[in-house]
């Protein structure tokens, strides 16, 4: 089931060329976590303002739990949505204690509901022992919690989280996406949050919705974006990848780097775009080979090392296990893993 839909949202700020989000339609699951990824100025913030109803559209319709909250003749307000909203900057009452913060939303609750939700969110956020506490005493990461447990006291029907990562120190930034995701499954809400950062979305996000100026790309599961991309932007945006162009040939694809025998039956087109990862490209280890190219630069990573090959004009990333010896020079023979081989497009 849906929890929130959105319908063709397009929106323009006074005096600008171009709108800042242009004809963007996609949906949220009930319980499901939704990333929202794009480069800085792409429209991210645009979008969560719209949907919490901070920003008006010019075009567009929003339904939450099957209401429509905003369409031609329709915008709720803020404070009708019943939406959570979590800043960049937590925006925590500094003069407030951490339980005077988290029961700052649900103040209209006889006392005793009060005290039972803000002790369920405190429990579910792991802030127990906290509750005296100020916001200038905590670490970021507990902060992020209590900004978390503020917004979730009230019982939102959706939650919406503005760079939730980006006020973190690198080393706690594993540990706090983890916590995050828990504490959202185990509240059962629904979310949403925007990040420019591929590693919040692919280790917290069941999908992710990747914005291109203003224009949506893809909706899909990391996996999808990865391994699926729509295009060579998506396919660039998560990891390296090369794109490669060929024609189609009687028994595979005649391309750049050279023939693959890939099973073409289900394309129609001669001009072909191919995405290949560096990691499905492998050195030959018989005397059958597809690509043969001379190592150009070698980037170590640790567990592996990225070797750039030119092949005629063509340049490839291959990965490769930091055990294989290579140098700059060396001429390799390569095959491709056809079965991971996909098909950007033809025309
Ligand atoms: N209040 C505003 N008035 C005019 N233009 C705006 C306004 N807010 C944003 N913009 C423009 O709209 C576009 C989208 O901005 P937005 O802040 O939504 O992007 P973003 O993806 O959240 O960026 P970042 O990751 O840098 O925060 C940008 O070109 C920006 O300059």
């Amino acid at each position: 089931m849906n929890k929130l839909v959105l319908s063709a949202i397009t929106k323009t700020y006074n005096n600008a060329k171009e709108s800042a989000i242009e004809d963007v339609s996609f949906s949220i699951k009930k319980g499901e976590i939704l990333a929202l990824i794009g480069e800085s100025g792409c429209g991210k913030t645009t979008l969560l303002r719209i949907i919490a109803g901070l920003e008006l559209p010019e075009q567009g319709e929003i339904l939450l739990d099957n209401q429509t909250i905003l369409s031609e003749r329709i915008s709720f307000a803020p404070e009708k949505r019943n939406i959570g909203l979590v800043f960049q900057d937590y925006a925590l009452f500094p003069h407030l204690t951490v339980l005077e913060n988290i029961q700052y939303g649900i103040h209209k609750l006889r006392k005793a509901d009060s005290k039972k939700r803000s002790d369920e969110v405190i429990r579910i956020t792991g802030l127990e022992g906290m509750e005296k506490k100020f916001p200038y005493q905590l670490s970021g990461g507990q902060q992020q919690r209590v900004a978390l447990a503020r917004s979730l006291a009230p019982k939102p029907q959706i939650l919406l989280l503005d760079e939730p990562f980006s006020n973190l120190d690198e080393s706690l930034k594993d540990r706090v996406r983890i916590e995050l995701r828990d504490i959202i499954k185990s509240s059962n809400t629904t979310a949403l949050f925007v990040t420019h950062d591929t590693k919040d979305a692919l280790s917290t996000a069941d999908r992710i919705a990747i914005l291109r100026n203003g224009r949506l790309q893809q909706v899909g599961d990391p996996s999808d974006l990865y391994h699926r991309p729509v295009n060579s932007y998506v396919a660039n945006f998560f990891g390296k990848a090369n794109i490669i162009k060929g024609n189609q040939v009687k028994d595979g694809c005649q391309t750049s780097i050279g023939k693959l025998p890939l099973k073409m039956e289900e394309l129609d087109g001669n001009h072909i775009e191919l995405c290949i990862r560096p990691e499905d490209i492998h050195l030959a280890n018989g005397d059958s080979y597809q690509i043969e190219g001379v190592v150009r630069e070698i980037v170590f990573q640790g567990e592996n090392q990225l070797v750039n090959i030119t092949i005629d004009e063509e340049q490839l990333f291959v990965k490769l296990d930091k055990k294989i010896k290579v140098k700059d020079g060396d001429l390799l023979r390569l095959n491709v893993d056809c079965e991971h081989v996909h098909v950007l497009g033809t025309s």
